[in-house]
């Protein structure tokens, strides 16, 4: 890993971008000197109007929008040959966008948002910044959720796509050798954060501690600009194939071993080694 990692002159893509945490990132990335952040999101009205503030405030170069729903590979496939045609490099990618919805009937949407997606891009990105596949390296982050850490018994399907994005994160980094790919893959658990996700689901409950929801304590609100925080300070300090809580409104705090933990101390309980 660089000493002293910044965003100073880096290339950048975020899923998800228009609005909540993603917005958040866009902005934050930007205003540490990124050369250039594209974001990815369908919602089109609110994606031009932060594209449009941001050409303003920060410079038409620094930063594009582009139309793209990440469910769809060719949308996706595109998207990364335009920033790639435009830059000639990928320094950073960011797969943040995700949906959360109650509705049974859209578990399939679900599951190709918030986890296909991720597959796609993942892969995509790996190829495009590994250092033995002709790139200069990077980092890939991963957004998942404490939801995926904890049965829920009301977003079984959201919290098992998180709970999928986090095991896949976690064995593409081990699986592509860092000291050949030099590409970090990471991923972060977020506590409940005060955006629109949060707002669709449970709110008035959640509010009320979500008693019905969980066995214990779920984690206070935490703000936008507190998971975006925790977020660039992981970027900039993550060791390869970590994972990192980030909930009310604290500093990351590394889960790494207790992840693979959790994993071992089962293999000796049916007697692995
Ligand atoms: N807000 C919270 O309490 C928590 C959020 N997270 C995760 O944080 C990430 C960001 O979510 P928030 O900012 O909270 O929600 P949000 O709903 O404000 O942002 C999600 C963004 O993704 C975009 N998006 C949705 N489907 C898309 C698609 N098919 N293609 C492209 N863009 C798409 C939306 O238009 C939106 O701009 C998500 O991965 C979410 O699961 C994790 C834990 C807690
Ligand atoms: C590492 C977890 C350790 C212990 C679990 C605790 O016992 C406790 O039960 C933890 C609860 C964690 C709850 C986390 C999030 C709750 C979120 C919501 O209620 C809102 C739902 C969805 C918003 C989107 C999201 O969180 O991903």
């Amino acid at each position: 890993m660089e000493d002293n990692f910044t965003f100073e002159g880096k290339v950048i893509l975020v899923t998800g971008g228009a609005t909540g945490i993603g917005a958040g990132l866009v902005r934050s990335i930007l205003s540490q000197n990124a050369r250039h952040v594209t974001f990815l999101d369908l919602a089109e009205h609110k994606s031009e109007v932060l594209e449009r503030e941001l050409k303003n405030k920060f410079g038409t170069l620094r930063v594009m929008f582009i139309k793209c729903d990440v469910s769809d590979e060719k949308q996706l496939n595109e998207a990364y040959n335009k920033v790639i045609d435009k830059f000639h490099r990928l320094d950073i990618v960011i797969n943040n966008a995700a949906i959360l919805s109650e509705e049974e009937n859209l578990y399939k949407r679900m599951v190709d948002v918030n986890f296909s997606a991720v597959i796609s891009s993942t892969l995509r990105a790996l190829a495009t910044m590994a250092v033995d596949k002709g790139g200069s390296g990077g980092v890939i982050l991963n957004v998942s959720s404490m939801m995926a850490l904890t049965p829920s018994n009301s977003l079984a399907v959201y919290s098992a796509t998180k709970a999928a994005v986090l095991q896949f994160t976690n064995s593409i980094a081990i699986n592509k050798s860092y000291s050949e790919s030099e590409v970090r893959v990471l991923s972060v658990c977020l506590g409940p954060t005060d955006t629109a996700i949060l707002h669709k689901h449970n709110s008035e409950l959640f509010d009320k501690g979500c008693t019905q929801c969980f066995t214990s304590r779920v984690p206070e609100r935490q703000r936008v600009e507190s998971a975006v925080k925790g977020i660039i300070d992981v970027i900039k300090k993550a060791e390869n194939g970590s994972t990192w809580i980030i909930a009310s409104n604290k500093p990351p705090v590394d889960i790494t071993v207790s992840v693979r933990e959790g994993l071992q101390n089962r293999c000796n309980d049916v007697g692995g080694s």
